[in-house]
């Protein structure tokens, strides 16, 4: 009897708790892995990352460690990835590989030599991000905290939350090189990501979940925030008509 009622109870979780709520829920508690698990699935290629991908989505209850498994078990191979990899002199770019059936965004980042993003937020989503070529820099901040002054508040713009006096403290500074994989959500933090070569471009293989479409841009010396919309520049491999 006490059995059945649990399995009741089970069933009823598992039709109401909508993946995103409960990956949105992990959040909070995961930290990432360095190694891939010794017993986890081994990815021959980049195809397979993308089945095993969709498979471990298939449920609502996303093994994120597993997740990150199968980012840090694929080894790069340029030939499978090429396709996507589009470059744009002045600014890195987003291409999308695989919308993941609205449950993940997996995109490929094409960094120039020098290029590099401003510090921003994740919108409470898990973010992996996988070396494939070249070297990238991440530099991790803390959230600014807010402050209530009103003489601050004339100066918002549309779109402008509150002003911030300090500056983003800095919590640390990581290189990843080829097939290394960082792990980051806005519980760890704000990051900006930067190709430090000026001779070698990057290319980083990134994975969101859930998806997001905007996210909070940052300034450094105020911490003064701006919602932002991210694009693609690209998708499955063909340009995106607004570029
Ligand atoms: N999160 C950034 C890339 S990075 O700098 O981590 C983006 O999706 O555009
Ligand atoms: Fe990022």
């Amino acid at each position: 009897m006490v059995h059945q009622s649990f399995k009741m109870a089970l069933s009823k979780i598992d039709t109401e708790m909508d993946q995103e709520k409960y990956l949105r829920e992990v959040t909070r508690h995961f930290r990432g892995i360095e190694k891939p698990l010794k017993y986890g699935p081994v990815v021959e290629n980049l195809s397979d990352l993308i089945s095993a991908l969709h498979s471990e989505f298939s449920t609502n209850y996303v093994n994120i460690e597993m997740v990150n498994h199968l980012m840090l078990s694929y080894k790069s191979n340029p030939k499978e990835w090429k396709k996507f990899a589009k470059f744009d002199r002045y600014k890195y770019t987003r291409n999308l590989v695989d919308a993941g059936n609205g449950k993940f965004n997996l995109m490929i980042l094409c960094w120039g030599e020098g290029h590099g993003s401003t510090i921003h937020d994740h919108s409470d989503s898990h973010c992996f991000m996988k070396m494939l070529k070249g070297e990238l820099m991440e530099t991790r901040y803390s959230w600014p905290e807010s402050t209530t002054a009103k003489d601050h508040l004339e100066n918002l713009k549309e779109g402008e939350e509150f002003e911030y006096h300090d500056a983003l403290q800095v919590l640390g500074k990581t290189t990843m090189g080829v097939n290394e994989v960082a792990y980051i959500n806005d519980n760890l933090g704000l990051h900006r990501v930067e190709n430090p070569s000026h001779s070698d471009t990057a290319v980083s293989l990134h994975l969101y979940c859930p998806p997001f479409d905007t996210c909070s841009m940052f300034e450094k010396t105020t911490g003064k925030r701006v919602q932002c919309n991210v694009t693609f520049w690209s998708k499955y491999g063909l340009k995106s008509e607004n570029h």
